[in-house]
């Protein structure tokens, strides 16, 4: 399968979010990082930015949210233009339900798990998700580097999936530059996010390209 792209808009320059739409028009999907300052220690932006921005661009908006409690905001997500939407297994007591309140707006629903989260815990929720998001770094800030631990966790995520033929994408988020990609890639990954990697470099297109360019060759 091919290797899809989410940058991070996290890592973009916010005084100027049409421009940098612009610059990543190539990629698969936006991903969009919403921080409450309870769940993770930092705030970034809500459904009103999502909103404001859905008309800019044509991606499709993979939104993460890092927030206490989201079955509080699920609609809120969908109604502000969200294709995907992913919450923390930590954040909620009720995560069956969730997925299903995600599901339930016509939504693909995802589950994300923290470095330190087992994979045990997916068991009966795995054949329901449209993705499992690997953090890859304690979540709440970007440029952070990569948890050497977490290739081992996708391999045997990979792993259940494949086994079971369940139709559940790999997505891993943090700390992905140019020089770790192909054994994220190799170990499963569908879906790579990067923020500082793509918003950081100099020419966000050209180093999208380049990361494309060493997964299309794992
Ligand atoms: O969700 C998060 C951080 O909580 C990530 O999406 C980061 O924003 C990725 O940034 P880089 O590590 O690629 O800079």
């Amino acid at each position: 399968m091919k290797t899809e792209f989410a940058p991070s808009l996290l890592a973009a320059d916010f005084s100027q979010l049409k421009k940098e739409l612009q610059l990543i028009e190539k990629a698969d999907y936006l991903h969009l990082d919403v921080m409450d300052g309870v769940y993770v220690p930092n705030i970034s932006f809500g459904s009103g930015i999502i909103k404001a921005i859905r008309e800019q661009t044509e991606l499709k908006f993979d939104t993460h949210l890092m927030i206490t409690k989201p079955e509080r905001y699920i609609k809120d997500f969908a109604e502000s233009g969200s294709d995907i939407l992913t919450v923390h297994l930590e954040a909620t007591d009720h995560i069956h339900r969730v997925i299903q309140m995600i599901k339930n707006e016509g939504l693909k629903a995802g589950v994300s798990l923290n470095p330190a989260t087992s994979l045990n815990t997916l068991e009966y929720i795995l054949p329901e998700l449209d993705q499992v998001l690997i953090m890859s770094v304690n979540p709440g800030f970007g440029g952070q580097s990569y948890i050497p631990q977490m290739t081992a966790k996708i391999s045997k995520l990979k792993k259940i999936i494949e086994e079971n033929n369940y139709q559940c994408k790999i997505e891993v988020d943090g700390g992905i530059k140019a020089h770790n990609l192909e054994k994220i890639v190799k170990a499963g990954a569908d879906i790579i996010v990067a923020g500082s990697a793509i918003f950081g470099a100099e020419d966000p297109a050209q180093a999208l390209a380049e990361m494309r360019g060493i997964a299309s060759n794992v």
